[in-house]
């Protein structure tokens, strides 16, 4: 199994962040995870890389079981690209070098890479549609440009597990679909790693996440195929407002029904 959380519960201040989560991801499986602002999944996927514990329950990852192993081996197995890592990487890396540095773990890039790396590298930036950016500064790349290098310096490392958090922000939509025609590449890629794909938005579901996990209150909300989740009827309760799906193509589309005011949004 990829990923087995049994009953996981973290309190902080005494309050539950994560309350009883059960969730399984099986070999071959492509997980969106969907939950509003605060509902728990940065949490989820921090314990998911063993930067917090449990305060009870039992997580194990690439079957391996969270006290019995050495974390930081497993994070060399674990992809994840997040904002906080385009914050830290260096703009006046070049895209080649920041694919390679990905190899290594390192912001920047100190090791020698060899022939066979480079070549990788270079089919990786490939993969993402960026073979052009090569040479060019990481800091001269448009927000959909460096996302894309992200991930191919995600799979540098050859991840049997990729956590993609909130890719598409600050994406204009075309830059938006490309990226999401590349993340789809990837998952039907023969030796693909497991993808956990996290979101806000429901059109972001690409048909290859076949399981979406929603994620309300630091509570498993639904977890299972993405075709049962994406009803009408299941995510207005989720999200606690009225909404209509409509399905377009191979992808849902979610909208707002009624009036604002009944959304119960805070909009002081
Ligand atoms: N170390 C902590 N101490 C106290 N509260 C925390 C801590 N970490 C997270 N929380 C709280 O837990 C809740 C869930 O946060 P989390 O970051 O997991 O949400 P999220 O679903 O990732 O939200 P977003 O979509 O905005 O990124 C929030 O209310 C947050 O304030």
């Amino acid at each position: 199994m990829i990923i087995d959380v049994k009953d996981v519960t973290w309190l902080r201040e005494q309050q539950p962040i994560l309350k009883g989560v059960n969730w399984q991801v099986q070999p071959g499986e492509h997980w969106c995870i969907v939950g509003l602002n605060g509902s728990g999944k940065t949490t989820l996927l921090n314990m998911i890389n063993g930067y917090i514990w449990p305060t009870s329950g039992e997580i194990s990852v690439l079957g391996q079981k969270f006290g019995e192993f050495d974390l930081r081996e497993l994070r060399k197995s674990i992809g994840w690209v997040s904002s906080s890592l385009q914050q830290r990487l260096h703009g006046s890396e070049t895209a080649l070098n920041t694919v390679l540095s990905g190899k290594f773990a390192t912001i920047g890039l100190y090791d020698k890479a060899d022939e066979a790396d480079v070549a990788k590298a270079h089919e990786l930036l490939q993969l993402l549609g960026c073979s052009k950016l090569a040479g060019r500064r990481y800091d001269t790349f448009s927000q959909g440009e460096r996302q894309r290098v992200l991930i191919a310096r995600a799979l540098m490392a050859s991840p049997a597990l990729l956590i993609l958090d909130e890719p598409c922000t600050g994406l204009d939509v075309f830059a938006r679909e490309m990226l999401l025609t590349m993340v789809e590449r990837i998952a039907l890629q023969p030796d693909a790693p497991t993808l956990l794909f996290v979101t806000h938005h429901i059109e972001e579901i690409m048909p290859v996440f076949r399981q979406t996990l929603l994620v309300k209150g630091g509570e498993v909300f639904r977890a299972g195929l993405t075709q049962e989740v994406l009803n009408a009827e299941l995510l207005s309760d989720f999200f606690g407002a009225q909404v209509e799906v409509e399905q377009r193509g191979d992808r849902s589309w979610l909208r707002p029904i009624g009036r604002l005011a009944d959304l119960q949004l805070d909009l002081e």
